[in-house]
């Protein structure tokens, strides 16, 4: 500890250190994200090498995220650049510089006359058909398998080269699938311009590492970046930060090891742990503004074994932990902790947590079906990823998120470089994207309007009506006339994809996984626990463990403010004694 200055939320750093790199280690509620706030507005007024061109870059976790520190950030938002470092790294590096790397033959990698973003790796019918062929993997059959497999692909950093790995190695039947086959995989997308988010930080680490130069173009642009949750960064990005630094640019990292939970998609809290650039100063904020004394203190025992100790600063009722057990189902328990909130006059927001998608499709009670799948299989006019992106812009409406949704809408609506609308709108149509906008603006008020009142419409009524809705503005889709796709699109309606289709990042939900509740709080909070291995975890937790499950419940129990309640299994009592040992209340 003798090395870390501690510091509190409400600190600024004198000016003689604006110029070095730091790491800010903080617990949950310390007021990261307010610091960082304000550390900006504090660069933003004494800095003296920021010039007019430069920019401060703040790269934040998620979209939510970065919306959330614009908005705290209000006049200042003109010369500070929020964004994911997906968002910054494909603007600044891959949209201008990916011309620049060839295959092996002297071939552009990516075919960027049609490059326009970066999308999900969706492995279509189509696609899957196409590596089949190129690879002649056709004894491959299990094509639902092989899609799961082709979509976790991801890109690992060995010895500074880079391979494409699948997340979990299986066999799809009776064979395990060639690794020098899955580059021509992303190939067949490149080909066409479209990259996906993983590929952005392959591009991005090529990029830098085989023309250092932009390096310094970058740094020059960014004297600047800062990037909160670093406690989730991953090997690739680590290594471009560290460049970063070592160009020119002031590195801030803020975050917290003890809420690392993305590593089985690849991140690295050891990467956080270790960060070092020269002349780093790290600080550490003890306190915690944001959960009540007995939450604070039990949270400390969650987290015991760690350097951080926290102290809890904000003055509320000191509500007791409650633990309910589900003797009649998850309901009973959503109603125990309904009727607790209530008579404790907790009646502002609340957030029901639990681990898994399934889960919370069960406590929604949603009808939990693949139904995006067999949407997929039935069609073979894009239609699925159009209809996906119109309900997941549909969904951003009901979480407020008016302007991302419109975003959502104009890459449904999607052109060829010259606009020439592709599928499934007819061929031979051509929009401006001024055009584009304004359809987009358009559509979402239809949405709204249609499917306010009739979510129970089946997907084939609801496309006709969408199709009438483009012909009013002069464009044509391409009709469902018969086949599989007529038959799917009238047994399945439009409540049942909404419910299945699930959204990366959720803001107002009252029911999410524990991911999507990362830097929010609620005032009050129930965590689901459906086994007792679970409980397990918070009675004998060890929050360095190498397994992400005592992180991940830490981080739910963090977001609640006044009440925290946890629901679980019937538990005998040994259990029950040690939880009240813990200070952890029976709810009966
Ligand atoms: N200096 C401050 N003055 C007033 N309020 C503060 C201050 N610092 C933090 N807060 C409040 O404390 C709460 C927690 O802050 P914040 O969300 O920034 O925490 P965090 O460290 O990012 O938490 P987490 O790691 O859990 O996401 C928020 O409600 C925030 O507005």
């Amino acid at each position: 500890m003798d090395n870390i200055r501690l510091i509190s939320s409400d600190q600024r750093i004198p000016l003689s250190d604006l110029s070095r790199h730091f790491k800010v280690i903080a617990g949950p509620g310390a007021g990261k994200t307010h610091w960082l706030v304000e550390h900006i507005k504090n660069v933003l007024q004494n800095a003296e090498n920021l010039t007019y061109t430069s920019k401060i870059a703040c790269i934040t976790y998620t979209t939510v995220g970065a919306e959330e520190v614009q908005s705290r950030l209000g006049m200042n938002q003109e010369r500070v650049e929020v964004s994911t470092i997906h968002s910054f790294l494909y603007a600044n590096v891959v949209k201008p510089y990916v011309y620049l790397l060839n295959d092996n033959h002297g071939k552009r990698l990516v075919n960027v006359e049609e490059l326009d973003g970066h999308y999900e790796n969706i492995a279509t019918n189509g696609k899957i058909y196409q590596w089949k062929v190129k690879t002649r993997a056709h004894y491959l059959q299990d094509n639902k398998k092989l899609k799961e497999y082709l979509e976790q692909l991801d890109w690992k950093l060995v010895d500074g080269q880079l391979y494409l790995k699948p997340r979990k190695n299986y066999r799809i039947g009776k064979y395990y699938i060639r690794i020098e086959d899955l580059p021509l995989y992303k190939q067949l997308f490149w080909d066409e311009g479209v990259i996906h988010h993983e590929d952005v930080l392959y591009f991005s680490y090529r990029i830098l590492k085989e023309f250092s130069i932009i390096l310094e173009h970058l740094s020059a642009k960014y004297p600047y970046i800062f990037l909160d949750e670093f406690q989730d960064t991953n090997p690739i990005q680590t290594e471009i930060i560290k460049w970063l630094g070592n160009s020119g640019s002031v590195i801030g990292v803020v975050g917290d090891p003890a809420q690392s939970i993305y590593e089985f998609q690849g991140a690295s809290r050891q990467d956080f742990i270790d960060f070092t650039l020269p002349n780093q100063i790290i600080y550490m904020i003890e306190n915690n503004r944001r959960c009540g004394s007995k939450i604070v203190d039990f949270l400390n025992h969650i987290r015991k074994g760690d350097q951080l100790t926290q102290k809890p600063t904000r003055e509320n009722r000191n509500h007791d932990i409650y633990f309910i057990e589900c003797t009649d189902g998850p309901y009973q328990a959503i109603a125990n902790f309904n009727n607790l909130r209530i008579s404790l006059g907790l009646e502002k927001d609340y957030c029901i947590l639990t681990r898994n998608n399934d889960t919370v499709k069960l406590l929604r009670n949603t009808e939990n079906s693949e139904v995006w799948t067999s949407f997929s299989e039935a069609d073979s006019s894009n239609r699925e990823r159009f209809i996906k992106s119109i309900l997941t812009a549909y969904k951003l409406t009901l979480d407020t998120r008016y302007e991302v949704a419109i975003k959502e809408l104009e890459r449904s609506i999607k052109t060829d470089r010259h606009g020439e609308l592709k599928d499934p709108f007819q061929e031979n149509q051509i929009i401006s994207p001024i055009m584009k906008r304004s359809l987009a603006v358009d559509l979402l008020e239809f949405l709204a309007n249609d499917l306010k009142t009739s979510l129970d419409q089946s997907l084939f009524e609801f496309y006709n009506s969408l199709s009438d809705f483009f012909i009013e503005k002069g464009i044509a889709i391409k009709k469902i006339s018969r086949g599989k796709i007529k038959q799917f699109s009238e047994s399945i309606t439009i409540r049942n994809l909404v419910d299945n289709l699930i959204l990366s990042e959720e803001k107002t939900t009252e029911i999410r996984t524990i991911h999507k509740a990362k830097g929010a709080e609620f005032e009050s909070v129930l965590l689901y626990l459906p086994e007792v291995k679970d409980v397990n975890l918070l009675v004998s937790p060890d929050i360095n463990s190498e397994q992400e499950d005592t992180r991940i419940l830490y981080v739910a129990l963090s977001r609640a403010k006044d009440l925290l309640c946890i629901s679980c299994p019937p538990l005998n009592d040994a259990m029950i004694k040690k939880l009240e040992a813990l200070n952890v209340k029976r709810n009966h």
